[in-house]
Protein backbone atom coordinates (compact mmCIF):
# COMPACT_ATOMS: atom_id res chain seq x y z
CA UNK A 1 0.00 0.00 0.00
CA UNK A 2 2.95 2.52 0.71
CA UNK A 3 4.10 1.92 -2.76
CA UNK A 4 1.04 3.35 -4.45
CA UNK A 5 1.90 6.47 -2.80
CA UNK A 6 3.80 9.70 -4.71
CA UNK A 7 4.25 12.08 -1.85
CA UNK A 8 3.93 12.43 1.68
CA UNK A 9 1.75 15.80 2.91
CA UNK A 10 1.45 15.57 6.56
CA UNK A 11 3.68 13.11 8.24
CA UNK A 12 2.52 11.22 11.32
CA UNK A 13 4.15 13.37 13.95
CA UNK A 14 2.72 16.78 12.58
CA UNK A 15 -0.49 15.39 12.96
CA UNK A 16 0.14 14.01 16.11
CA UNK A 17 1.05 17.33 17.89
CA UNK A 18 -1.89 18.96 15.96
CA UNK A 19 -4.18 16.64 17.77
CA UNK A 20 -2.33 17.51 20.86
CA UNK A 21 -2.75 21.61 19.99
CA UNK A 22 -6.47 21.01 18.57
CA UNK A 23 -7.38 19.54 21.55
CA UNK A 24 -5.67 21.94 23.71
CA UNK A 25 -8.07 24.67 22.42
CA UNK A 26 -11.17 22.62 22.56
CA UNK A 27 -10.35 22.16 26.55
CA UNK A 28 -10.07 25.65 26.90
CA UNK A 29 -12.88 26.81 24.66
CA UNK A 30 -15.53 24.61 26.33
CA UNK A 31 -14.10 24.59 30.48
CA UNK A 32 -16.94 24.24 32.30
CA UNK A 33 -19.59 22.96 29.43
CA UNK A 34 -20.59 19.72 28.00
CA UNK A 35 -20.24 20.12 24.19
CA UNK A 36 -21.40 17.38 22.07
CA UNK A 37 -18.52 16.26 19.37
CA UNK A 38 -19.70 15.36 16.31
CA UNK A 39 -17.63 13.03 14.40
CA UNK A 40 -18.41 12.60 10.64
CA UNK A 41 -17.97 8.99 9.51
CA UNK A 42 -16.22 7.81 7.79
CA UNK A 43 -13.05 10.09 7.55
CA UNK A 44 -13.02 11.87 10.74
CA UNK A 45 -12.77 8.78 12.68
CA UNK A 46 -9.10 8.65 13.50
CA UNK A 47 -9.04 12.30 14.19
CA UNK A 48 -11.85 12.64 16.49
CA UNK A 49 -10.33 9.82 18.16
CA UNK A 50 -6.97 11.50 18.57
CA UNK A 51 -8.24 14.84 19.52
CA UNK A 52 -10.33 13.98 21.89
CA UNK A 53 -7.71 12.11 23.88
CA UNK A 54 -6.25 15.31 23.99
CA UNK A 55 -8.83 17.49 26.04
CA UNK A 56 -9.48 17.52 29.72
CA UNK A 57 -13.28 18.64 29.31
CA UNK A 58 -16.79 16.35 29.93
CA UNK A 59 -18.02 16.10 26.57
CA UNK A 60 -20.35 14.13 24.51
CA UNK A 61 -19.61 11.87 21.28
CA UNK A 62 -22.00 11.15 18.67
CA UNK A 63 -21.78 10.08 14.95
CA UNK A 64 -23.05 11.07 11.77
CA UNK A 65 -22.58 8.90 8.60
CA UNK A 66 -22.85 11.21 5.67
CA UNK A 67 -21.29 10.51 1.97
CA UNK A 68 -21.19 12.32 -1.24
CA UNK A 69 -17.98 10.80 -2.91
CA UNK A 70 -18.73 7.54 -3.64
CA UNK A 71 -15.50 5.59 -5.48
CA UNK A 72 -14.64 9.20 -7.15
CA UNK A 73 -12.50 12.06 -6.28
CA UNK A 74 -14.89 14.68 -7.34
CA UNK A 75 -18.29 15.41 -5.00
CA UNK A 76 -21.16 13.50 -6.62
CA UNK A 77 -22.89 16.94 -5.42
CA UNK A 78 -25.34 14.78 -3.50
CA UNK A 79 -24.91 14.67 0.54
CA UNK A 80 -26.47 11.39 1.38
CA UNK A 81 -27.16 10.52 5.49
CA UNK A 82 -25.93 6.83 6.25
CA UNK A 83 -26.66 7.34 9.54
CA UNK A 84 -28.66 10.12 11.36
CA UNK A 85 -27.17 11.28 15.36
CA UNK A 86 -28.80 9.61 17.77
CA UNK A 87 -28.07 12.43 20.44
CA UNK A 88 -31.00 15.63 20.19
CA UNK A 89 -29.12 18.93 19.59
CA UNK A 90 -31.51 21.07 20.43
CA UNK A 91 -29.70 23.63 23.11
CA UNK A 92 -26.70 22.24 22.78
CA UNK A 93 -22.95 23.48 22.04
CA UNK A 94 -21.88 21.40 19.07
CA UNK A 95 -18.18 20.63 17.36
CA UNK A 96 -18.29 18.94 14.31
CA UNK A 97 -15.53 17.47 13.67
CA UNK A 98 -14.34 16.73 10.06
CA UNK A 99 -10.98 15.08 8.30
CA UNK A 100 -11.50 17.84 5.75
CA UNK A 101 -13.66 20.54 3.94
CA UNK A 102 -13.17 21.09 -0.60
CA UNK A 103 -16.07 21.74 -1.84
CA UNK A 104 -17.82 22.60 1.31
CA UNK A 105 -21.09 20.64 0.46
CA UNK A 106 -21.27 18.53 3.21
CA UNK A 107 -20.53 20.96 6.24
CA UNK A 108 -23.25 23.09 4.49
CA UNK A 109 -25.77 20.73 4.47
CA UNK A 110 -24.78 19.74 8.10
CA UNK A 111 -24.52 22.87 9.57
CA UNK A 112 -27.88 23.95 8.37
CA UNK A 113 -29.37 20.63 9.75
CA UNK A 114 -27.90 21.73 12.89
CA UNK A 115 -29.37 25.25 12.87
CA UNK A 116 -32.66 23.83 11.59
CA UNK A 117 -32.63 21.36 14.93
CA UNK A 118 -31.68 24.06 17.16
CA UNK A 119 -28.25 23.94 18.12
CA UNK A 120 -27.08 26.80 21.02
CA UNK A 121 -23.77 26.80 19.16
CA UNK A 122 -21.62 25.33 16.12
CA UNK A 123 -17.86 24.65 16.01
CA UNK A 124 -16.59 23.28 13.10
CA UNK A 125 -13.15 21.54 13.61
CA UNK A 126 -11.59 20.30 10.36
CA UNK A 127 -7.82 18.36 9.95
CA UNK A 128 -7.45 19.37 6.41
CA UNK A 129 -8.94 22.70 4.40
CA UNK A 130 -8.45 22.22 0.57
CA UNK A 131 -10.08 26.26 -0.05
CA UNK A 132 -9.72 26.21 -4.23
CA UNK A 133 -12.08 23.28 -3.75
CA UNK A 134 -14.68 24.92 -2.25
CA UNK A 135 -18.03 25.74 -3.53
CA UNK A 136 -20.21 26.39 -1.26
CA UNK A 137 -19.69 29.59 1.45
CA UNK A 138 -18.47 27.68 4.64
CA UNK A 139 -15.28 27.93 6.75
CA UNK A 140 -14.06 26.14 9.61
CA UNK A 141 -13.31 27.79 13.38
CA UNK A 142 -10.01 25.21 13.71
CA UNK A 143 -7.94 23.98 10.99
CA UNK A 144 -4.93 21.33 11.33
CA UNK A 145 -3.70 22.19 8.17
CA UNK A 146 -4.28 23.53 4.24
CA UNK A 147 -3.83 21.45 1.45
CA UNK A 148 -3.28 21.85 -2.05
CA UNK A 149 -5.48 20.97 -4.70
CA UNK A 150 -4.91 17.49 -4.92
CA UNK A 151 -7.10 14.56 -3.95
CA UNK A 152 -5.69 13.04 -0.79
CA UNK A 153 -5.36 10.31 1.35
CA UNK A 154 -5.00 8.52 4.41
CA UNK A 155 -5.57 8.73 8.49
CA UNK A 156 -9.19 8.24 7.87
CA UNK A 157 -9.25 9.91 3.71
CA UNK A 158 -10.19 7.22 1.18
CA UNK A 159 -10.20 7.12 -2.36
CA UNK A 160 -13.03 4.11 -3.44
CA UNK A 161 -12.77 3.53 0.53
CA UNK A 162 -8.64 2.25 0.56
CA UNK A 163 -5.77 3.62 2.45
CA UNK A 164 -8.12 5.16 5.39
CA UNK A 165 -5.58 3.09 7.32
CA UNK A 166 -2.29 5.06 6.47
CA UNK A 167 -0.63 7.08 9.13
CA UNK A 168 -0.32 9.81 7.22
CA UNK A 169 -1.99 12.48 4.54
CA UNK A 170 -0.75 11.94 1.14
CA UNK A 171 -1.17 11.58 -2.51
CA UNK A 172 -1.37 8.86 -4.60
CA UNK A 173 0.85 8.20 -7.51
CA UNK A 174 -1.49 9.26 -10.92
CA UNK A 175 -1.88 5.97 -12.13
CA UNK A 176 -3.66 4.74 -9.24
CA UNK A 177 -6.56 7.15 -9.52
CA UNK A 178 -8.67 5.69 -12.75
CA UNK A 179 -10.49 8.84 -13.69
O1 LIG B 1 -16.31 19.45 1.37
P1 LIG B 1 -16.79 18.26 0.61
O2 LIG B 1 -16.50 18.38 -0.86
O3 LIG B 1 -18.21 17.92 0.88
O4 LIG B 1 -15.87 17.02 1.05
C1 LIG B 1 -15.63 16.67 2.38
C2 LIG B 1 -16.31 15.39 2.76
O5 LIG B 1 -16.02 14.37 1.79
C3 LIG B 1 -15.49 13.23 2.44
O6 LIG B 1 -16.51 12.36 2.79
P2 LIG B 1 -17.08 11.21 1.84
O7 LIG B 1 -18.35 11.66 1.20
O8 LIG B 1 -16.00 10.74 0.93
O9 LIG B 1 -17.45 10.06 2.87
P3 LIG B 1 -16.41 9.24 3.78
O10 LIG B 1 -15.98 10.15 4.91
O11 LIG B 1 -17.19 8.08 4.25
O12 LIG B 1 -15.25 8.86 2.90
C4 LIG B 1 -14.82 13.80 3.67
O13 LIG B 1 -14.67 12.83 4.67
C5 LIG B 1 -15.75 14.92 4.09
O14 LIG B 1 -16.81 14.46 4.91
O1 LIG C 1 -9.03 15.16 -1.20
C1 LIG C 1 -9.86 14.34 -0.72
N1 LIG C 1 -9.49 13.07 -0.38
C2 LIG C 1 -10.37 12.17 0.14
N2 LIG C 1 -11.64 12.43 0.35
C3 LIG C 1 -12.07 13.66 0.05
N3 LIG C 1 -13.30 14.18 0.16
C4 LIG C 1 -13.23 15.43 -0.24
N4 LIG C 1 -11.97 15.74 -0.66
C5 LIG C 1 -11.22 14.64 -0.48
MG1 LIG D 1 -14.68 9.37 1.09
Amino acid sequence: MHGEIDHILITEEQIKLKCQEIGKQLSEEYDGKFPLAIGVLKGAMPFLSDVIRHTDIHLEMDFMDVSSYGDGTRSTGEVKIVKDLNTKVEGRDLIIVEDIIDSGLTLSYLVDLFKYRKARSIKIVTLLDKPSGRSAAIQADIIGFEVPDEFVVGYGLDYAERYRNLPYIGVLKPEIYSE
